[in-house]
């Protein structure tokens, strides 16, 4: 009892340093935000709506999981009552002393049937060992179809999410929750699940088992069961701790990595491949340091386990060769008994695992059903579907500011006329672009209203606005297929789309000659966000993706930026046809007055204010006093070159 008292004395005091080491690998190393994901939190937030929810998602599964609980219950019956047959024929045939009255029990008749047909002993096994398997593919094919189910939740709803829910979330993380939760998920779900009810099953099973062989032993066996789940409970938490940091830490290095590697010619560019480097090395420490204080934990957690279950067994032993010579038990049960109680502690060892794997799954999906159920500002396709302009945009009075920031856009008002070219110019940070996000309604204005012939834009279905609209960004995206697909992203039904059309959109963004000129001409792949292509080419074939559905609408940021002169004045002289030849509105937006000449209307806007609009003609005489204006509130002495800046480059 002393020696007892001593021992969980010690274990106490270590697991106790095991938690204040976890607890300042926390304080330390991790953010606010890391610190919120432990275990506690997550438990907390953990409730049984999220279970329902788990539920819900795997319920068109069901039945698989049902076929397999149904195959593991009857392996597992076989191989629990093979250990009692066992027993049965070493009292029978192994020449028993202690067994003095005759066994008529049903087990004793099954036993002795398996003995006299070893085949039919053979048959049972096998139908043991193909109940297992068929178990194990009914379950790992439910835990697929729900990582596939939960995954196409998850990454629907981050893609129906507004651009707020973007500018708050850091996107590489979301991707990395999005992959590696859901496996975690899954696995909770299918192998861990598997795992868990079967060593519940054998667990009980054997429990019930060693009590039917020998009550007494079954009590001594049971005096070791406070200690082994107290040791669970101590090492069980401080393992779960380390678990959900791990997850943390290497979502987070996930994301650096992708990041790095996706700018691995703009690390080159400013030699910085070392430093990134350091940072992953310095982000492996923290997964080393943390998985030594979960191995020691775990390998704890065993240590004391395997010493708890050999004092068990050696008890049993002794207590139950004394139990053979008082004639109380027969060595056929003692054999039996052993056999039950090693089944029963793998079990316990099991459930351990379980425990933790479930409750690992529990932490992800916690916060996979955050991104599941977070709720879109602005719904995609809900509205008045508006896909023309009859009179004029109209923003009146709007000001709008981001995410964290302050006063982006202020009480502005402002048309963009139907069939006319509206050029928005201004220096760099004035809020162009943000003009041009609330023209396509990614945001809507914090106050103020933006009317499409009269109509609130708030009340417009999005998703129809935005496909009449062509949008040509600052930096063009393009995605890693071939010219042919990123261009056909822009058409609504890219399989009505003709050869044909494809070539006359590529010629009016005057990149039919590059494309040609490549081997594979529509069908070559530009790399990784356009990589294989020059920043003018990648321009040019987002030119030809804005015009592939023909828009009514056309928004051009700083479209032509990456342009020489003659593609440039090319394209412009294409956009000057189509607004002849077609319905065609445009916003324009551009840092120059000078390359706005053939804009029917130019707004000038600075720090989120409009300070002028006018015709072209009129705007290029009052430029200088915009320049001068701007000069003295830098408080630059103004000079006559100064006055030049706005037509530079012209
Ligand atoms: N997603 C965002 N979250 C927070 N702030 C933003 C975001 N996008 C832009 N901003 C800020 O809003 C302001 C206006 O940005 P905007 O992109 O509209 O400027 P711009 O006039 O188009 O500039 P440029 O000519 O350099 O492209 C800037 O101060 C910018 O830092």
């Amino acid at each position: 009892m002393h020696l007892l008292s001593r021992l969980s004395c010690s274990t106490f005091r270590f697991a106790r340093q095991v938690t204040t080491k976890v607890r300042d690998i926390r304080a330390d190393r991790f953010s606010p935000r890391y610190q919120e994901s432990n275990a506690q939190y997550l438990l907390r937030h953990t409730t049984g709506k999220d279970l329902r929810e788990i539920y819900r998602i795997a319920k068109p599964f069901r039945k698989l999981v049902f076929m397999g609980t149904g195959f593991m219950i009857i392996s597992g019956g076989i191989f629990l009552i093979i250990p009692r047959i066992l027993g049965k024929l070493i009292d029978k045939y192994g020449n028993q002393q202690n067994l003095t009255e005759e066994d008529n029990s049903l087990t004793m008749k099954i036993a002795t049937y398996f003995k006299e047909n070893p085949i039919a002993l053979a048959g049972l096994l096998a139908t043991g060992a193909v109940a297992t398997a068929a178990k194990v593919y009914c379950l790992q094919i439910a835990g697929v179809k729900f990582i596939r189910a939960l995954r196409r939740s998850v990454f629907s709803s981050v893609l129906k999410q507004d651009m707020r829910f973007f500018d708050k979330n850091i996107v590489g993380e979301i991707g990395s929750r999005h992959s590696a939760d859901t496996i975690i998920v899954g696995y909770s779900v299918s192998t861990s699940l598997r795992g868990g009810v079967r060593a519940l099953l054998i667990g009980i099973g054997s429990v019930v088992a060693m009590f039917m062989t020998s009550t007494e032993l079954s009590i001594v066996s049971c005096l070791t069961a406070p200690i082994v789940l107290g040791l669970f409970r101590m090492f069980g938490k401080i393992q779960q701790q380390c678990t959900w940091q791990l997850q943390e830490v290497i979502a987070d290095i996930n994301r650096m990595a992708v990041e790095r590697m996706t700018h691995a010619k703009t690390l080159r560019m400013i030699s910085a491949e070392q430093r990134s480097i350091d940072e992953y090395i310095r982000k492996g420490d923290i997964v080393v340091e943390i998985s030594k204080t979960e191995a020691l934990a775990k390998g704890s957690l065993i240590g004391s386990f395997q010493f708890t279950a050999y004092s068990a067994f050696s008890s049993i032993l002794f207590y139950g060769s004394h139990l053979i010579n008082i004639g109380e038990i027969s060595y056929g049960e003692l054999s039996s008994f052993c056999l039950y109680a090693v089944m029963a502690t793998a079990s316990l060892s099991n459930i351990s695992g379980f425990y933790n794997e479930v409750m690992k799954g529990i932490g992800a999906s916690s916060r996979l059903l955050d991104l599941r159920n977070a709720e879109p500002g602005m719904k995609l396709d809900e509205g008045i579907k508006k896909t023309n302009i009859t009179d004029r945009v109209h923003f009146e009075n709007v000001s709008f500011t981001y995410f964290d920031r302050k006063n982006t856009l202020d009480n502005i008002t402002f048309d963009i006329p139907r069939n006319k070219i509206t050029a928005v110019i201004g220096p760099s940070g004035s809020g162009k672009s943000s003009i041009a996000r609330l023209m396509l309604r990614l945001y809507d204005p914090d106050s103020g209203r933006i009317t499409v012939d009269g109509i609130d834009m708030k009340d417009i279905n999005p998703t129809a606005w935005r496909r009449s609209i062509g949008t040509v960004g600052q930096e063009p995206v393009l995605f890693t297929c071939s010219i042919r697909d990123n261009i056909l992203l822009g058409a609504e039904n890219p399989e009505k789309v003709s050869d044909e059309q494809l070539e006359e959109a590529a010629t009016l963004a005057n990149a039919i000659d590059f494309i040609n000129s490549f081997e594979n001409g529509f069908d070559t792949m530009v790399g990784e966000n356009g990589c294989k292509l020059s920043g003018g080419q990648k321009q040019r074939i987002a030119i030809a993706r804005a015009l592939i559905s023909k828009p009514k609408i056309l928004i051009l940021d700083e479209a032509t930026s990456a342009l020489d002169a003659t593609s440039d004045y090319l394209i412009r002289m294409t956009l000057n046809n189509l607004l002849r030849n077609h319905d065609l509105t445009v916003l324009c937006i551009a840092h120059r007055l000078a390359t706005m000449q053939q804009a029917d209307n130019v707004v000038y806007v600075n720090r989120g204010r409009i300070e002028g609009q006018g015709s072209f003609e009129e705007m290029m005489k009052i430029q200088s006093s915009i320049v001068e204006k701007e000069a003295r509130k830098r408080g630059i002495p103004m000079t006559d070159e100064m006055s030049k800046v706005l037509t530079a480059n012209s």
